[in-house]
């Protein structure tokens, strides 16, 4: 796929931008704080609906507006589409394709896809779980789009069967709430679902990543990738997987009522990382770290390529540059001419002859844009 145009209205910095994408690969040039990752982010969200920086819409949109527009031209193998997000300052946001509104932002995000990398993917290995769920749920979005709402109906009941636990925590009763088991259902199917597709992705992107990781390091190092669901899971069958639920809300239902909040679900896994059979975090050096990671992203484009059956885009903000030269060709040599490229830097001095050859260079001063 290949987006051809962006234009950008009171979004983050940008009054209004138009971009036209005449390159494979595109370098977006210009000093810190200009609104070089600002545009990544529009593209992002218009193939995720989410950002990797956490932001609410009001941080979206630009500062004195009410709303922000992001439209976008893809020329996907089936034609050109349309695509046009609309942010608002008060949370709500409207997905319009080829001109209709759609009621469900499931139809929006299977449209435009693209893989993030940017410095903040260091943090898969070396922060806690919760980022690595953040990044397998981004990841899911984008290869079965219902994901975002089977992720959103099991958040919803778990804030509610939160809230039920709370309040009899907070009570006199000495009697578990009738409700609970209600909620313990939903749960239970919500987040079988949510286990089952993660469980699935991670088993074809684990080969896939690790025959880059031994590319990257010459066969020096071995990656795993594994799935540890905070409920255990012998078999992804739905009757297995939701009986081992419900067994272990069993196991800790003492737990969560003493507690008030719920301690068995998708909400608590785990993605482990290991490097030669150390956990990744411990392989303290940062290029092994970046190692990975480059490996990782190699992977989800891949992957996506795969299951969606054309090329996604690739974001690299601010990555880079601090590849060294072999990492840099080997990224190369891996998404060629194939993989629409955005890449945004401060300088291009370090930039490999290569890549600079088939870019198109734009410069970004203080939410404008200019041609290179
Ligand atoms: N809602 C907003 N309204 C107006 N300006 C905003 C808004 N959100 C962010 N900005 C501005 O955008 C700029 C940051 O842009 P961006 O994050 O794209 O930087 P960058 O060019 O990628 O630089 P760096 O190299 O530091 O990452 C800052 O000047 C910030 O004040």
């Amino acid at each position: 796929m290949f987006l051809k145009t962006l234009h950008l209205k009171q979004f983050r910095n940008y009054q209004e931008q138009r971009v036209d994408f005449v390159a494979p690969k595109t370098i977006l040039l210009g000093n810190n704080a200009q609104g070089k990752s600002n545009l990544l982010e529009a593209v992002e969200l218009l193939a995720t609906l989410r950002t990797h920086r956490i932001a609410r819409d009001r941080d979206l949109v630009r500062d004195g507006e009410n709303i922000s527009l992001i439209l976008a031209t893809l020329q996907r193998e089936a034609g050109i589409s349309d695509l046009k997000l609309t942010l608002r300052r008060n949370g709500r946001r409207t997905v319009n394709l080829n001109s209709e509104n759609l009621r469900r932002q499931m139809d929006f995000l299977g449209v435009l896809n693209a893989v993030e990398f940017s410095s903040l993917d260091l943090e898969l290995v070396r922060g806690g779980p919760d980022g690595r769920r953040n990044w397998l749920n981004t990841l899911l979005i984008q290869l079965e789009p219902v994901y975002a709402h089977i992720l959103q109906q099991y958040n919803k009941v778990l804030r509610q069967r939160n809230a039920l636990l709370k309040s009899y925590q907070q009570s006199e009763l000495k009697v578990p709430p009738k409700e609970l088991a209600v909620w313990d259902a939903q749960l239970v199917s919500a987040g079988t679902k949510v286990i089952r597709r993660r469980d699935r992705a991670l088993q074809r992107l684990t080969p896939i990543a690790s025959n880059w990781h031994a590319s990257i390091s010459n066969s020096t190092e071995v990656l795993r990738i594994k799935y540890l669901p905070s409920i255990p899971l012998e078999e992804n069958e739905p009757e297995q997987v939701q009986q081992a639920f419900f067994t272990k809300i069993e196991q800790r239902s003492v737990a969560e009522l003493h507690q008030g909040t719920t301690l068995v679900g998708p909400h608590r896994d785990e993605v482990e990382l290991t490097i030669n059979q150390t956990a990744a975090r411990q392989y303290g050096s940062q290029g092994q770290q970046r190692t990975l990671v480059l490996a990782l992203k190699l992977a989800e484009l891949q992957l996506i390529e795969e299951v969606v059956g054309e090329p996604p885009l690739l974001l690299l903000d601010d990555v880079l540059a601090e590849l060294d030269p072999s990492r840099q060709n080997q990224l190369l040599d891996a998404i060629q001419d194939r993989f629409q490229t955005l890449i945004t830097t401060t300088h291009l001095g370090s930039f490999d002859s290569q890549w600079l050859k088939s870019s198109q260079i734009l410069h970004v001063k203080a939410g404008e844009i200019f041609p290179g």
